[in-house]
């Protein structure tokens, strides 16, 4: 759509909760500046929540609230809609009947777009608007323009990312101050990082529609949530957080994606990370991406991937390239996928079994003679070798008079289904006595 207005944009704002207030106060105190930057004003006029007292009492008089979505999009004056109510239910059909409006939309909705980004998209395309959506990746860091534009001369190779800050939070906590999971959970919510349904953080969800958007703009392939694997941290163990550091790691949760010679690997589990890597030493709800290219080589972006203001700045670092592309030719802009959309390609993602990468396994075992033996042998067998053991003392891990105790293994790079196999027949063992343990191993050189 053209401005009607070129001095103004007129923006309506689709929910205004954390990451709305964030939005309409960051654009008003930045103002001058942002208007500096994008060549016209950029002006809330309209918003919409379920709870319209509370949004008047936000944006006072000059806004009008309206507890119809729909009146907003029904405005002929507004030109962007901004989508921050959430989730796949009404979120979707608002910003599809704002697409089919000619309204170029911004959302920070990475569930949304994760599941329906096709569709959205080709929606978008077939009516010329722009959805923009970089406070769904990461928050406030600018990674969605970096794998964009950034490293558009570069093959990327992977991308590996602490990208749920609710997890690294409770992480961090169970490990700095031995915090209980749920007290650290809770203080995430009350600081306004969590979903509104916490079970997407904690179950690798968020970090996985997060990966599946950076995995189709660094390969140029659709959005494929529904293909990768997730694992969560709800099974981790405070012991292995602590083995971990004995060996000089710390366990991370990483949505990463990969393009190997086989197809693309797109998972989000928890990780060994060398202490020694940048990576491993991001901290609290703090997010950060590596992304390693060709030309480039590795870089690393960090900083606040949610709350309000910090969301706030990616959401409206998109209006501004609205209002700065606004008259560009449709043709011209950058595409909503990086890659122009006939160039989308359909590179397989690859199956779980197929990935190649390294392990931590923990076994708790009979501290008998030949345990280790039988263990390594299955190994061996399976042409899988081992890079460090650590054995802890029965009466370290069971108290004085133990008769079991805890072997940790650490693999070289092997095939998962190669991996799988193994684990069952070490399971097998009669003195294997409780299931093992396994968290990937990524060494990110
Ligand atoms: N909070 C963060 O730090 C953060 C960071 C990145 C992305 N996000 C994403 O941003 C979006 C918004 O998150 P949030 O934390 O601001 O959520 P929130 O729950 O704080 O705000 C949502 C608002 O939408 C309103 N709403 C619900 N249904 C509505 C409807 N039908 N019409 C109008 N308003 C309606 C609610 O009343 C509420 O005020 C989500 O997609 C979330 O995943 C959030
Ligand atoms: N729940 C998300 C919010 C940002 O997307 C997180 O914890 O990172
Ligand atoms: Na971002």
């Amino acid at each position: 759509m053209k401005l009607t207005n070129p001095t103004s944009i007129q923006v309506g704002l689709l929910g205004m909760g954390t990451v709305g207030t964030g939005v309409f106060n960051v654009l008003m105190r930045n103002q001058s500046e942002i208007m500096r930057r994008a060549g016209c004003g950029i002006e809330v006029t309209m918003v919409a929540d379920l709870d319209t007292e509370r949004a008047k009492s936000l944006v006072g008089p000059n806004v009008q609230v309206v507890a119809d979505a729909r009146a907003i999009i029904a405005n002929p004056d507004i030109a962007v809609v901004v989508e921050l109510i959430g989730g796949y239910g009404i979120a979707k059909q608002l910003v599809l009947e704002a697409i089919e409006a000619g309204k170029h939309v911004v959302t920070a909705n990475k569930a949304l777009l994760a599941v329906h980004g096709t569709e959205i998209f080709a929606a978008a395309q077939r009516k010329g608007v722009m959805v923009a959506f970089e406070a769904a990746v990461a928050g406030g860091i600018p990674i969605i323009k970096a794998l964009r534009e950034g490293l558009s001369a570069n093959r990327i190779e992977w991308v590996a990312g602490i990208i749920n800050g609710t997890t690294n939070f409770i992480l961090s906590e169970m490990r700095d101050k031995g915090l209980d999971f749920d007290v650290a959970l809770k203080e995430a919510q009350r600081l306004g990082y969590a979903e509104a349904d916490p079970t997407f953080d904690i179950q690798g969800v968020d970090a996985a529609h997060k990966a599946a958007l950076m995995s189709a703009i660094a390969f140029g392939v659709p959005v494929q949530f529904e293909k990768a694997y997730i694992e969560g941290i709800t099974a981790l163990g405070a012991q292995d957080i602590r083995y971990a550091e004995q060996l000089g790691y710390r366990i991370k949760l990483l949505g990463i994606t990969k393009k190997t010679a086989k197809g693309i690997e797109l998972r989000v589990h928890p990780s060994l990370v060398p202490a020694k890597r940048l990576i491993a030493n991001v901290e609290g709800a703090m997010n950060a991406v590596m992304v390693h290219c060709d030309a480039l080589g590795t870089t690393l972006y960090y900083g606040k991937g949610a709350g309000s203001e910090p969301t706030a700045s990616a959401v409206i670092a998109d209006l501004v390239d609205i209002a700065r592309l606004n008259t560009a030719n449709a043709a011209q802009r950058v595409p909503y996928l990086a890659f122009q959309p006939d160039a989308i390609d359909n590179t397989p993602v690859l199956d779980m079994g197929q990935v190649v990468t390294s392990y931590y396994l923990r076994l708790n075992v009979a501290d008998e003679a030949g345990v280790l033996a039988s263990v390594t042998s299955i190994l061996a067998k399976l042409d899988i070798s081992i890079d460090a053991v650590l054995q802890r003392e029965a009466d370290e891990v069971g108290g004085e008079g133990a008769t079991q105790t805890d072997l940790i293994i650490l693999t070289h790079d092997c095939v998962e289904s190669q991996m799988n196999l193994a684990l069952a027949q070490m399971q097998q063992l009669t003195t294997v006595l409780s299931p093992i343990t396994r968290i990937r191993k990524e060494e990110l050189v």
